[in-house]
């Protein structure tokens, strides 16, 4: 946490022109320079198209910036994130990319000037994260229809009408046709070594809230545990009770889930590579899976929401 008498906090920002939306918009270090300006913020913008992001961020790292900013979608947040955590420098993101689901999960702003606002207002947190054989992920690492379930994820945020909820059951089907079950030896830190069938699982730091359209949200970033989900069997009955019951809040006890709090957990399947997707990044890792949490590894700006949470002391009113 921060010290109250810290004035002013100091933002540099890695702008990623090659994001989606950056350039899409053609979002350039002025214009970020004018909005953070607006705002009373003290930034510097990094938008050298000539050098790695790999070193850019060993850049920033370098800098003197109290708060990081990953202006860019979530490949450009992963690379920030796995380096800023366990440091004292905190992350904050201008979601510049694609599909931002990173930010959508965080429930951060979507515009660039409502992205800023909320950062000149926020509030410093520390969150859990997770690790799987070394990679880092903020919110989920998915295996098994990985593609479908990020996808249906997307369809399913923020308005759930009776449209988006047909949408997302016909998807969600053809993805489930096409998908195999699979043998997974299953090893948490506490509980029962054993090995399962199963069509999916997912990892989640802390875990999915249970309430009335609130499908895939979390209410809690640190509560110290991850959550894993394993999808046992997953027939259009069970596709249908599982949806409906994640649609009207009452899923968790649902027998085509087995749901688990642990700190680790080993996964292995017989394969020796699988792919993962992590906070909607594929990526191909090598088995056995050891998913860690990291209790409150990584300090974010996010929107300030209780008086019991860390304002961001010096930033509002600049
Ligand atoms: N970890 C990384 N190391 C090197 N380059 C990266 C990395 N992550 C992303 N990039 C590069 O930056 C580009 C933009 O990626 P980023 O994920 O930030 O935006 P996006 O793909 O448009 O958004 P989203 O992932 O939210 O859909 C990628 O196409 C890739 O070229």
């Amino acid at each position: 946490m921060r010290d109250a008498s810290v004035p002013k906090l100091s933002y540099h920002v890695i702008l990623n022109a090659s994001a989606g939306t950056a350039s899409a918009t053609g979002v350039t270090s002025q214009t970020l320079e004018a909005v953070f300006a607006d705002r009373g913020l003290d930034v510097t913008v990094d938008s050298d198209p000539d050098v790695s992001l790999d070193e850019r961020v060993k850049r920033a790292l370098e800098s003197d910036a109290d708060v990081i900013v990953a202006g860019g979608g979530d490949g450009t947040i992963a690379a920030l994130a796995g380096a800023l955590a366990g440091t004292d420098k905190a992350l904050a993101v201008l979601p510049l990319g694609t599909v931002n689901a990173v930010a959508r999960d965080l429930g951060l702003p979507l515009t660039l000037e409502e992205a800023v606002a909320g950062i000149a207002d926020g509030e410093l947190r520390p969150i859990d994260i997770g690790e799987v054989n070394g990679r880092l992920f903020l919110h989920m690492a998915a295996v098994g229809f990985v593609a479908g379930i990020a996808a249906a994820r997307e369809k399913v945020r923020g308005h759930f009408g009776l449209l988006e909820f047909i949408g997302f059951s016909r998807f969600f089907a053809r993805r489930l046709a096409r998908s195999r079950r699979m043998a997974l030896a299953i090893n948490p830190d506490e509980g029962e070594a054993r090995v399962e069938r199963a069509q999916a699982f997912a990892v989640v730091c802390s875990e999915f809230s249970e309430g009335f359209g609130r499908m895939f949200s979390r209410d809690r970033l640190d509560s110290g545990t991850l959550t894993l989900y394993v999808v046992r069997h997953l027939s259009g009955a069970d596709l249908i009770r599982l949806t409906l019951g994640m649609f009207l809040g009452r899923w968790r006890q649902d027998d085509a889930l087995r749901i688990e709090h642990v700190r680790e957990v080993t996964v292995d399947t017989r394969k020796p590579t699988v792919k993962v997707m992590l906070d909607g990044e594929l990526a191909n890792i090598e088995t056995p899976l050891v998913f860690k949490v990291r209790p409150l590894a990584l300090t974010m700006v996010m929107p300030a929401q209780t008086s019991s949470q860390t304002p961001m002391e010096g930033t509002s009113a600049a």
